[in-house]
């Protein structure tokens, strides 16, 4: 039973779909996707259950999202597992993407409140309150890479608002999707307002196109980000929220405590094997003996990370990419630097046959003349070299993206110039670059996002606004206009 329409579980009448460990092959998940038939009743079922949901009153609503949070703290241990195994990433580290679903229902009341909620003040002529309300029926879609926290962030915040949900999870990850909602069912939802349909590229194209959608709340890449895009040009009724992918450049300038700075670009760039939006892609290091220094350090460092399947132990700190094909694609873009004039510095190699398992990269493109501006979704940091701070800013911002950037240096006027001059919508100083926190907003510009940014600003695209004017009865005013007799 793969798909959750209306409150029931039932088998996909589509083709089959297989999940994998991506560190052994070994299958976790298998099911048929959902057809465009089922993708229908998915959405049918979450309009009929949306009045109902919002009526159901904020109170009564954030009741059975506290449930659902008892329901993940019950089974944190489970989550964590279950994400590790389908995902490749580190048990250490998917304890952590379990804790961040816990701690997103908290952050998501909060910020219902601060973000949108009711206000009232008193005018003259009676008292104007401000009240939000839900779009009414959006799609989740998920990415791989944090397959339970990032969809959870959408799904949260447009329930708490009165939205009802169809969520479409990435083909990759549909064992985690799944254990979401039977926590949600466990958790007492009414039938009808979350809905999981499990597919690929297909499904989400028919619940993307489906007329009776009123949101699309998105994580993944630029690319699907954009066809989205395209596909609501001329659709001003409907809300999108795009939360893309970023080519993200961080800086090394006079820093005293170069091993610590060594420690921040391995957290920037190596985190989750390269696989988050916010990681560095880009090193940009002085030229001269201190630069050097720098880099022969981060070397010994790169070659030093542990990589091992998700549940070895010791942990490494590095588990396996999603998949064989993602690996390979990480090789290939290495190849791909070195003929344009780029030189591996620690080669990024594929460890194991059949496995997303590789080693972490770093590669000199200081000599490509055309370094492609593309996100490569690995551990693969490219270094470039720098005369001046200001050449160094350009370059960084020489980028269609704009997710995140860092500065690691010890001077506060350096920061100050930075951080007036950079593009990006998460800029840090002398913090790894990834990691970003749920109690601030989320979100790039450029080909990031769509200026929706996500985690404490979702609030604002689950609900729109609503100015009322309002007076307990009618009554006649002070004083007519000009050209009027009653
Ligand atoms: N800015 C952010 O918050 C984050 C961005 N990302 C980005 O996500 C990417 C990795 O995730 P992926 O799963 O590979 O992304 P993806 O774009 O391949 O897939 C995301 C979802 O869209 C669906 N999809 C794919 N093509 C579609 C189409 N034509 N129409 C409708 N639905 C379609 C997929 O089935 C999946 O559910 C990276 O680029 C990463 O940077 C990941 C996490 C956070
Ligand atoms: O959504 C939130 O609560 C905060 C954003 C967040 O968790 N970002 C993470 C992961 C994003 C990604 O997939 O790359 C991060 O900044 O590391």
């Amino acid at each position: 039973m793969t798909q959750f329409i209306n409150g029931q579980w039932q088998a996909g009448a589509g083709h089959s779909m297989t999940s994998s460990n991506p560190a052994n092959q070994q299958v976790i998940w298998q099911g048929l996707t959902a057809t465009n038939e089922q993708v229908q009743q998915a959405v049918m079922a979450a309009r009929e259950a949306q009045f109902d949901w919002f009526m159901l009153g904020f109170d009564a609503r954030v009741a059975i999202i506290e449930a659902y949070k008892a329901q993940l703290e019950e089974s944190k241990g489970l989550i964590g597992e279950t994400i590790a195994q389908e995902t490749g990433k580190p048990q250490w580290e998917t304890a952590t993407e379990a804790g961040a679903m816990i701690g997103k229902i908290g952050l998501s009341i909060s910020a219902y409140h601060k973000r949108t909620g009711q206000t009232e003040s008193d005018i003259p002529a009676g008292r104007a309150v401000l009240r939000h309300k839900p779009h009414g029926v959006v799609a989740v879609f998920g990415p791989y890479n944090f397959p339970g926290h990032l969809p959870n962030g959408h799904i949260v915040p447009a329930l708490i608002a009165g939205n009802t949900v169809v969520f479409k999870p990435s083909e990759l990850t549909p064992k985690v999707a799944e254990l979401m909602v039977q926590l949600w069912e466990k958790a007492g939802l009414p039938k009808g307002v979350l809905n999981l349909v499990q597919g690929e590229v297909e499904t989400g194209k028919a619940l993307a196109a489906h007329p009776q959608i009123d949101g699309l709340f998105f994580t993944g890449s630029s690319r699907t980000g954009h066809l989205l895009h395209q596909q609501y040009a001329g659709e001003p009724g409907k809300i999108l929220a795009l939360e893309m992918g970023g080519n993200n450049p961080l800086i090394v300038k006079d820093v005293a405590d170069t091993q610590a700075a060594v420690h921040d670009i391995i957290q920037s760039a190596y985190i989750s094997a390269g696989q988050r939006c916010t990681c560095a892609r880009r090193l940009y290091v002085e030229k001269g003996a201190k630069g050097d220094e720098l880099i022969s350090q981060l070397v010994e460092a790169v070659k030093k990370i542990h990589v091992a399947p998700w549940n070895a132990t010791p942990q490494p700190f590095m588990g396996s990419m999603i998949s064989e094909t993602a690996a390979k694609g990480m090789v290939e873009a290495q190849r791909n630097l070195v003929n344009l004039g780029g030189t591996a510095l620690v080669e990024l190699k594929h460890l194991e046959p059949a496995t997303g398992l590789v080693s972490p990269g770093l590669i000199d493109v200081t000599q490509v003349i055309e370094l492609p501006d593309e996100e490569y979704f690995g551990p693969l940091l490219q270094v470039i070299r720098y005369s001046e701070f200001d050449e160094a800013i350009e370059l960084a911002n020489n980028t269609r993206y704009g997710l995140s950037a860092g500065l690691l240096a010890d001077s506060r006027d350096d920061y100050d110039y930075f951080l007036a001059r950079i593009r990006a919508g998460i800029v840090n100083w002398n913090k790894q670059i990834t990691g970003a926190s749920g109690a601030a907003p989320f979100g790039g510009v450029g080909a990031s996002g769509n200026h929706r940014a996500s985690a404490f600003y979702a609030a604002d695209y689950c609900a729109y606004p609503v100015a009322s004017v309002e007076a307990d009865q009618v009554s006649m005013p002070a004083a007519l206009s000009p050209g009027l007799s009653l």
